[in-house]
Formats: structure tokens, C-alpha cells, sequence
């Protein structure tokens, strides 16, 4: 079977409010970036799978005879939504030779891939196919690496295998899937997410899929429609951190100090709620200055409440201290312990102020850039429409 090449992207996003807290059920505001994930796949009929992914500098090849043994005697087509399964999630584990509990950058990526190749094609034939990755994205910083990873794989391979048609018609440069089809995408990157983050609450698979800003609550997406321009600035610290470590470890504190931590908790939601709600008033009355004040005061009480439930890094202090100095608001971005954060800017914020304050964070050997927000969910691709040198490096393999 030779599968027909397929060409997608998905956004990174930014947490506004309700990192960590949206895990335990508790309301999350995000936005998708400007920056994305691009996959390409490409049908072969060299009777291997192979994956390349420059990001992390992972080019790898399998033989379709050894992925065939891996295929779960429990068989049956797998339902999206379902939770993983521990049979071909333990085959796939043994196969790429982890031994102890930790996945390293590679075998997440690795293993995510595999297991949504060989769940989608275990009752037909397992089909000979590259599939090559480059994204915008720094690795594992906070602005949903994982995520857009996870869109870009399920979209291609839910279409390679034929499972939800390609929108894209002959004359489009880049087209979107129905609410169904979307719907679909987003359940099978939550279980790429499921093995990078061990227990992910899905809001960044969401953004992923639909782009925009959305509310998350307990797996309800709803999409925010009405929401003001807002200027952020984003600072990489560029201090490495694990999703998967840091979640786990505020669960532990959660269940250390479950009667301090659960007003945390609560707390963070209200601040998530109140957002939400002076986004709203901005969309229908004049943007005032007090608009702006509350929202800097919630970044601070949220940054506050982060580094109570142990996220926080030094780095990041810098940078809010940094922003301060300037008289700019900042917090963690995801899931913090280094990574990404966000800094807010007033509308009447100067280009002078923002650039003085990108060379001190500069000078604190941070990357930092203002980027827009609410670009579009995941997409298909004409390669002709995709920037040239997104092209070019994926031309490569
Ligand atoms: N472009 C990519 N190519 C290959 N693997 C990737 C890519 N981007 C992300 N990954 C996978 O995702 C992992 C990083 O996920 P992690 O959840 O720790 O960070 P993040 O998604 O960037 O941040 P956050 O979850 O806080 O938003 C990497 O170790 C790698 O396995
Ligand atoms: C830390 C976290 O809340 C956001 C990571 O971007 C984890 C998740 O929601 O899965
Ligand atoms: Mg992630």
C-alpha cells in the first residue's frame, strides 16, 4: 500500500492564566503563536518508516517487517479518546530500548510517533512512509512544543490513513478540516501527549488543533471569539526543563499539602475567570488603563501562586524582576522551571521601552521577541504556499 504524501502545520500556543491548575480541573485561558510545527509525509515503497526530526537531531528507520511484530495480539481497530494502550505502549518501550522509566527528548518523540502510526494502521497494512518535522518552536520551553508535535503527526497520519479525508482542493495554498474531522485530530495528539507528558490536561493539543484563544475546563473547549489585541513579549530563558517532571511534581505537592494547596488552586482558577471576564469587557466598552492595571495585577498574583507550587526557576525571577524595572508585567509561560515566560505590553507601551527591555533580558542571555497571537489551528498544505525556508530544510530529507 503506498499512502499519498500529505503536508501540515500546527501553532505553538501561550498559557495566559491556569498552568498546572488546569490538570486538577481548573479553568485555563491560552492563545495560539505565530510560530509552528510543519510535517511533512511522504508515501514510500522502500519498506521502512523513517522519521526526521532536525529539531532534536533524530533520523531514524524502521523496517516494516520488525514494526509488524509490535502490532498488540489484542487487536482491533483503536478508538481515538481511549486511554493508551499499556500492551503496545510496553512493545514500543522494549523496542526502542528504554529500560529504566524516564523517556529522554528522542524516545518521547520516538515512541509518540510510533504508537499513533501502528494504532491507526494495525488493521490494514502498515504502510512504508517518511515523515520529516521542523518547527519554529524551541524544544521543550513552554510554548507547546509537544503539542503542535502531536497535531502535526495525528492530522498526517489520521489522513495518510485514510481516516478523515484531505481538505485541501487543487487551486487552495492551505485549508482546514470540519469541527468532526477536527474533533478526531485533537483525541489522537492528546494521546501523543499523553506519552511526552504522562498526564496532560489537553489545552495545549486544543490550541494546537484550533488556534485562536480558547477557554479550557475538564476537557471542554470553548473557543473565546471576542477578545482585544494584545501585545505580548516573549522571553525563552532557555533553561531546560521537563513538562512531564514538573506536572508530576505538582501533583506531589498537591498530595503533601492537599488543604494549602487546594486554595492555590482555586485561587489560580479565579484568577483565570477574572481574566477572561476584563477580556471581555475590553471587546465591548473603551479599553481603559484600569483594563490593563488588573490584568498586570493578575500576572503578578499568578507568577506569586506558580512559585508556590514549585514551578518557578530562578531565571524566571530575573525576568520578571528585569520587566519590572521597566514597569512591565511578567509571569511563566507553561510549565515553567525555566522555559518561556510572558510579558504583557500596554497599548501606549513606547518601541523604545520594548526594545531597551529586549536587550537588558538579551544581556541576561534570554531570547526574547514580541509576537503576535491567534494564528490558525492546524492546517494542510500546498508545499508550494509554505515559506521557503521551512521548505528547505525539510527538502533536505
Ligand atoms: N520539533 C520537534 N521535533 C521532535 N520532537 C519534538 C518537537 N517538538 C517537541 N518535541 C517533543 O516534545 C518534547 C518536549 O515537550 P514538553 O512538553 O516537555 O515541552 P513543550 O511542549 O515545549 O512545553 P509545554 O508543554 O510546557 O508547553 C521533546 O522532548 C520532544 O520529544
Ligand atoms: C503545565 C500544563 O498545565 C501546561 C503545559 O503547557 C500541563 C498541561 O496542561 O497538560
Ligand atoms: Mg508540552
Amino acid at each position: 500500500m503506498t499512502v499519498k504524501d500529505v503536508f501540515v502545520s500546527a501553532p505553538g500556543k501561550a498559557i495566559l492564566h491556569g498552568e498546572h491548575a488546569v490538570v486538577h480541573g481548573k479553568v485555563a485561558l491560552a492563545v495560539s503563536l505565530n510560530l509552528r510545527t510543519y510535517l511533512r509525509l511522504k508515501g514510500t515503497t522502500t519498506g521502512n518508516v523513517c522519521i526526521n526530526l532536525p529539531n532534536i537531531d533524530t533520523f531514524l528507520c524502521y523496517d516494516l517487517s520488525e514494526l509488524k511484530q509490535l502490532i498488540p495480539v489484542s487487536c482491533g481497530k483503536r478508538e481515538e479518546g481511549k486511554p493508551l494502550d499499556a500492551e503496545l505502549v510496553r512493545k514500543l518501550r522494549e523496542f526502542i530500548g528504554v529500560t529504566n522509566g524516564n523517556l529522554d527528548t528522542c524516545n518521547m518523540a520516538t515512541l509518540s510517533f510510533l504508537y499513533i502510526y501502528i494504532s491507526l494502521f494495525r488493521s490494514s497494512e502498515l504502510p512504508s512512509l517518511t515523515v520529516s518535522v521542523w518547527s519554529e518552536l524551541p524544544t521543550g520551553a513552554g510554548l507547546g512544543s509537544s503539542a503542535a508535535y502531536s497535531v502535526c503527526l495525528a492530522s498526517a497520519l489520521l489522513c495518510a490513513s485514510g481516516a478523515i479525508p484531505a481538505p485541501l482542493k487543487e487551486s487552495d495554498q492551505s485549508a482546514r478540516w470540519c469541527q468532526e474531522d477536527l474533533e478526531q485530530i485533537n483525541s489522537w495528539a492528546f494521546q501523543g501527549e499523553m506519552i511526552i507528558h504522562g498526564n496532560p490536561s489537553g489545552v495545549d493539543n486544543a490550541v494546537g488543533t484550533w488556534g485562536g484563544m480558547l477557554r479550557f475546563l475538564a476537557g471542554k473547549i470553548i473557543p473565546l471569539s471576542r477578545v482585544p489585541l494584545l501585545r505580548i513579549l516573549l522571553t525563552n530563558t532557555n533553561v531546560p526543563r521537563s513538562t512531564k517532571v514538573l506536572v508530576a511534581g505538582v501533583k506531589d505537592k498537591i498530595n503533601k499539602f492537599p488543604s494549602i494547596m487546594t486554595p492555590v488552586l482555586d485561587s489560580v482558577d479565579a484568577i483565570s475567570c477574572t481574566c477572561e471576564k476584563i477580556l471581555s469587557e475590553m471587546t465591548c466598552e473603551p479599553i481603559t488603563g484600569e483594563h490593563y492595571n488588573i490584568l498586570e495585577e493578575l500576572i503578578d498574583m499568578n507568577q506569586h501562586h506558580l512559585n508556590v507550587m514549585g514551578v518557578g526557576h530562578p531565571s524566571l525571577d530575573t525576568l520578571c524582576q528585569v520587566t519590572l524595572t521597566k514597569g512591565l508585567h511578567s509571569k511563566l509561560t507553561g510549565a515553567g522551571g525555566g522555559g518561556c515566560g510572558i510579558t504583557l505590553l500596554r497599548p501606549e507601551t513606547d518601541s523604545s521601552v520594548v526594545q531597551t527591555t529586549v536587550q537588558d533580558l538579551k544581556d541576561c542571555g534570554f531570547d526574547c521577541w514580541e509576537t503576535s497571537i491567534g494564528g490558525p489551528g492546524v492546517q494542510q498544505h500546498s508545499p508550494l504556499s509554505v515559506k521557503e525556508e521551512v521548505l528547505e530544510i525539510l527538502n533536505r530529507y
